[in-house]
């Protein structure tokens, strides 16, 4: 795998390259094989739609609808699915959107070869935006950045409402979109972007997803898209992260490899942990990702759950499922075993 190909997939070549800190960390994370190879990725694409395939059989479903954005990881959702024998169905759902994105996701669905729809929930969310303003003048009124985060997971919201009901009428799932870079730095929404079967969330943005969608016949304008969340907040993923994806990814190894050196690390000790010397870019990115870590560490485990005070019911009927009537693909052991053969 080349150093070069990361910088040029994960976009950050054309942002002017990695300073010192970055650069230097993610030679020690290739090496380390936190960034993984291309023979290494080839296995991961098989593994991925070799479960999905199982599930499809084991569960007895095999339809997925989903929202396509005209980004990368909608696209590359869908392609994995179709490879791996479902019908998949994509939805273009514009609100208010830049044209050239609808075209995108148009264009993704003809070329992957699915079955395509297209609505535009503009008005639904105009009323929305309207209804809300009935008890919050904020809603409509206001331009201030929480105002547009509002306005923004509402847009998330409604094409989920969407999603789900189509999933319903044709008795299928709906497929998640979301990856391992947006999970950690809490950027999706809650009830907005997350469905039933999430077969990308564990894959890094900077480098996994592209190289990925690359390889199943995303099409090219759309794995070298700019990442948006198009959702009228900010301009651009990164802009509003504060980090661009590949700076935010291997930060967030960077942390994971300092508190398996030392698990009773502290945030405050973790720059000079990380040799980060003088360097302030990096110590500003650090900062950044930590405040979103903090910030966003319960929509991970989103609902957050008490047992009973008595009795551990979670366990009991976790066994009982895992016994009876999860599908195997799931299953604790035969997970385990797969893992062992990639
Ligand atoms: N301590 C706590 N314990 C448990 N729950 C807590 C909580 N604090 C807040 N909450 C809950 O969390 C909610 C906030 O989370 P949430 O509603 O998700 O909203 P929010 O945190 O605003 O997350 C949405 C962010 O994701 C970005 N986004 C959205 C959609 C797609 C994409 C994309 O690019 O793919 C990105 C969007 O730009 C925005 O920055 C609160 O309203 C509250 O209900
Ligand atoms: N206009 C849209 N039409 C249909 N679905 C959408 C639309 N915008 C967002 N979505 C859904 O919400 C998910 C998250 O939105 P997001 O804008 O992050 O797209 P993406 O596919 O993740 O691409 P990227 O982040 O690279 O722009 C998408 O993957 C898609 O399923």
């Amino acid at each position: 795998m080349s150093y070069s190909e990361i910088l040029a997939l994960s976009r950050q070549a054309a942002a002017g390259g990695l300073a010192p800190w970055f650069d230097a960390r993610l030679k020690a994370q290739i090496d380390a094989g936190l960034f993984l190879g291309e023979d290494r990725l080839a296995q991961v694409r098989d593994r991925i739609t070799r479960q999905l395939a199982d599930y499809r059989t084991q569960a007895g479903v095999g339809t997925a609808v989903l929202g396509m954005s005209g980004g990368v990881d909608s696209a590359l959702t869908a392609a994995l699915f179709k490879q791996a024998g479902w019908r998949v169905i994509g939805f273009t759902l514009p609100i208010h959107q830049n044209p050239v994105e609808t075209e995108r996701g148009v264009e993704a669905c003809e070329a992957l070869g699915l079955e395509h729809f297209h609505l535009d929930l503009s008005p639904e969310y105009e009323a929305m935006v309207a209804g809300l303003g009935r008890v919050d003048e904020a809603m409509p009124g206001s331009d201030d950045t929480p105002a547009r985060t509002r306005r923004g997971n509402l847009r998330a919201r409604l094409r989920m409402i969407t999603l789900y009901d189509q999933a319903h009428r044709f008795g299928g799932v709906v497929a998640s979109t979301d990856n391992f870079s947006e999970l950690g730095a809490g950027f999706w929404t809650l009830h907005g972007d997350v469905g039933d079967l999430a077969p990308v969330q564990g894959l890094i943005k900077s480098w996994e997803i592209p190289w990925l969608a690359r390889e199943v016949g995303v099409p090219e304008k759309t794995w070298r898209a700019k990442p948006t969340d198009g959702l009228g907040i900010g301009a651009g993923d990164e802009a509003q992260i504060g980090a661009t994806y590949l700076e935010w990814d291997i930060t967030v190894f960077a942390i994971a490899e300092a508190l398996q050196q030392d698990p009773q690390i502290t945030v405050a000790g973790l720059a000079d942990a990380l040799d980060m010397g003088g360097d302030d870019h990096a110590r500003r990115i650090l900062g950044t990702v930590l405040a979103r870590l903090r910030m966003t560490w319960h929509k991970r485990v989103n609902p957050i759950r008490f047992d009973h005070p008595l009795a551990d019911r979670f366990a009991l009927i976790d066994r009982t499922d895992e016994a009876l009537f999860r599908p195997p693909v799931l299953r604790q052991q035969e997970a385990a075993h797969d893992h062992q053969r990639i």
